[in-house]
């Protein structure tokens, strides 16, 4: 083939690939494959230099500034990292080094951290500014974001610099992005793929309490600045955790590159004994001078390197293929395969996650399957060792019917799940939806767990959630397990949840896609369940952050007998269905439509109160200042560039007693 086309057409496919990965935060190809091909690329460009381009990929850190945030200049350029995949990449590296710089050379390895990199600057203590690393050159201003995140000191101890910018990654640990996805399937809707891309997604959110929400964590590691008196990369380490960031205890200072591959070996082997994911091991030399001396390529600094694990992988032999059935009706394909220790853990199941995940693969029953575990709890199938194929296997046909109840499953236009449309009747689906229905953040039904629920439903005592409110003493004492104490805590329960607020009553009643954001934005502006019920799809969609699949969702929910009847039974039975008279008291409209910036130190009310009272007006508070802003509302200590911004804008800038007038109106 042409070298010159070759070289074009891996550009323009890499290319492609930096801004699944980077912007839309949905790559398409393992980090691996990436990896492999950039490594491709860049031989033939060094081969052939007469095709050297600045702005090829291998030029070119990977990440793109987006237009929602306010693009920022970072004083000092953000680089990535070299990769290396193997023992003898490291060594040659040891080489390079030895060649540039006297002396001894010691090495700190440090974990490769697998989020989204992140500058802050802090001035005099405090943060100031929290940036992406962009193209390296600018970034997105996260500012708002990222002070929502509990490890990130807002005011340092300690001495620190007077101004200096510190630079680590934002991740989501385990444990929180298995909580997120495990309430994103339960509402019905496709769970994250996989830490990482959920950790850099969630900086990008419009809206800072969402981020609140998130567990994310940011872990630190370089300090850049003028006059920072710092002298080794080990220094960096111990004087940011004394000023109070967050510096995991796992990096070491090292000797030589045999211990550096004492470490790797070590963590490729342990790594998943850490609350978050690392994709490698970062080694950087020392010494800040023998740094200062190997300096940078377009890229990446020469004195530090990535080794990168790669993803434990095993093959097995994919026994059958079930379907489950979530609480919404969402068909979820499972692969049950011959036990496999992957990653420290016996792997029998694995997700498949929809019909068109199975075509692609071609994964059939019988074959012997490569199985991954990366970020995801739940391992999945990435591919099928097609030489040990039986050669009279048939393609998977997708399930035609819902294995629960029999009815013919359907697949809504431009939706990768399928659905078993037998909502009142379909098993799993009435138990799911009452254990929904009772569960802590719905209305939290104390003494009923969701084992009883299925129970209940087994035994013929209940059908829906309305049917809890008929349930008396005498029924549930002869089921299993139920003393007399336990069935009184049960009633008890089911009597206080009359007191839940509405709006977890909406979230309670399991309409698909309405989370807990959701219930409480239509909550607050629709007041009661009567105006919700007789709500269009139109008036829905105008709503802030509503879009065409929740109001749909909405529409249809309530366009059914059972659903309406569900509801009317709950107000008999004096169900929450309308916002306190409480709430309501202190909630108007005037300030409908207006959008506004709070920034500097209040007197009166804190900056939440402040932002409170904006919502609960019916006005909407923003990060940053825009032409869309309306009133910047400037406390004491504002910092000067919001001042500028809006000045220049000419915006209206009020005080917080002003702004307090116009909320006694
Ligand atoms: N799958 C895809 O389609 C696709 C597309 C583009 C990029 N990628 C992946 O992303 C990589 C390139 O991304 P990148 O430029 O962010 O580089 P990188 O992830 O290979 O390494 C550089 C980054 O590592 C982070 N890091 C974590 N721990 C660190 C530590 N202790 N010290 C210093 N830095 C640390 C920093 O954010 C730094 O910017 C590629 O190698 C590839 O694996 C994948
Ligand atoms: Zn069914």
């Amino acid at each position: 083939m042409d070298i010159e086309l070759k070289i074009k057409e891996l550009r323009e496919e890499l290319q492609k690939h930096n801004y699944n990965y980077y912007v839309l935060d949905k790559p398409e190809i393992s980090d691996y494959d990436f990896d492999m091909k950039l490594e491709e690329l860049q031989k033939l460009e060094e081969q052939n230099p007469q095709f050297r381009d600045e702005n090829s990929p291998t030029q070119r850190v990977g990440g793109a500034i987006t237009k929602n945030f306010a693009t920022v200049e970072h004083e000092f350029r953000m680089y990535s990292l070299s990769n290396s995949y193997s023992k003898e990449e490291l060594e040659e590296w040891e080489n390079r080094i030895r060649k540039v710089v006297d002396g001894e050379v010691k090495y700190v390895c440090e974990l490769k951290y697998d989020g989204a990199s992140i500058s802050l600057t802090y001035e005099n203590g405090s943060l100031i500014k929290a940036v992406t690393r962009g193209d390296g050159f600018q970034g997105d201003d996260v500012t708002n974001n990222v002070r929502t995140i509990r490890s990130v000191p807002l005011k340092l101890k300690g001495d620190y610099p007077e101004k200096f910018h510190i630079r680590g990654e934002i991740v989501l640990p385990y444990e929180g992005f298995a909580q997120m996805n495990a309430e994103r399937v339960d509402l019905g809707e496709e769970p994250y793929a996989n830490p990482r891309n959920t950790a850099s997604g969630s900086l990008k959110l419009q809206d800072s309490a969402e981020v609140a929400r998130r567990p994310l964590e940011c872990l630190l590691y370089s300090i850049t600045g003028n006059n920072t008196g710092i002298t080794s990369q080990y220094e960096v380490l111990e004087k940011a955790r004394s000023w109070g960031f967050k510096v995991p205890a796992e990096s070491e200072l090292k000797n030589s590159i045999e211990e550096v591959l004492e470490y790797i070996n070590y963590w490729d082997h342990h790594r998943h004994d850490l609350p978050y994911e690392t994709d490698g091991v970062v080694i950087k030399v020392d010494n800040i001078h023998q740094q200062e001396e190997l300096g940078h390529t377009a890229k990446s600094p020469r004195w530090a390197m990535a080794y990168k694990f790669k993803a434990e992988q095993e093959s097995t032999k994919l026994k059958k293929i079930t379907y489950q059935v979530g609480r919404t009706g969402a068909i979820t394909p499972v692969a049950n395969l011959a036990p496999v220790q992957l990653a420290g853990t016996t792997v029998k199941r694995a997700s498949l996650h929809n019909a068109d995940q199975i075509e692609k693969l071609d994964v059939r029953e019988g074959d012997t399957v490569f199985v991954e575990k990366g970020g995801e709890i739940i391992p999945k199938i990435v591919g099928v060792d097609f030489t040990k194929r039986d050669p009279d296997s048939e393609p998977t046909s997708y399930a035609a019917n819902c294995p629960e109840c029999g009815t013919e499953l359907i697949r809504n236009k431009g939706e990768a799940q399928h659905y078993c449309p037998n909502t009142n009747g379909c098993p799993p689906q009435i138990i799911g939806r009452i254990q929904h229905y009772i569960s802590r953040k719905a209305m939290d039904i104390e003494g009923l767990g969701g084992e009883t629920v299925a129970l209940l439903v087994k035994a013929g005592l209940i059908e829906n959630y309305a049917d809890l409110y008929t349930l008396k003493k005498e029924d549930v004492l002869p089921l299993e397990r139920m003393a007399e104490k336990s069935a009184d805590n049960l009633i008890k329960g089911i009597e206080n949840s009359k007191a839940i607020p509405f709006e977890r009553v909406l979230f309670a009643l399991g309409i698909r896609y309405v989370g807990e954001t959701v219930a409480k934005k239509l909550a607050k502006h629709f007041k009661n369940i009567d105006s919700i019920m007789s709500a269009t799809e139109e008036e829905l969609v105008n709503l802030d952050e509503i879009g065409e699949r929740i109001a749909w969702s909405v529409v249809d929910f309530f366009s059914n007998k059972a659903n309406r009847e569900n509801v009317s039974r709950l107000k008999e039975y004096g169900i929450q269905l309308e916002i306190s008279a409480e709430k309501l008291a202190n909630q108007t409209n005037i300030l409908e439509g207006k959008i506004f910036v709070i920034s500097g130190v209040f007197n009166q009310v804190s900056r939440n109160d402040a932002k409170k009272l904006i919502e609960d007006n019916g006005g909407k508070v923003s990060g940053s200042i825009s032409s869309k802003t309306n009133y910047l509302v400037a406390g004491e200590n504002m910092g000067p560039s919001k001042l500028a911004k809006a000045e220049k804008l000419g915006t209206q800038i009020i005080s917080e007693d002003d702004f307090l007038k116009m909320l006694e109106n």
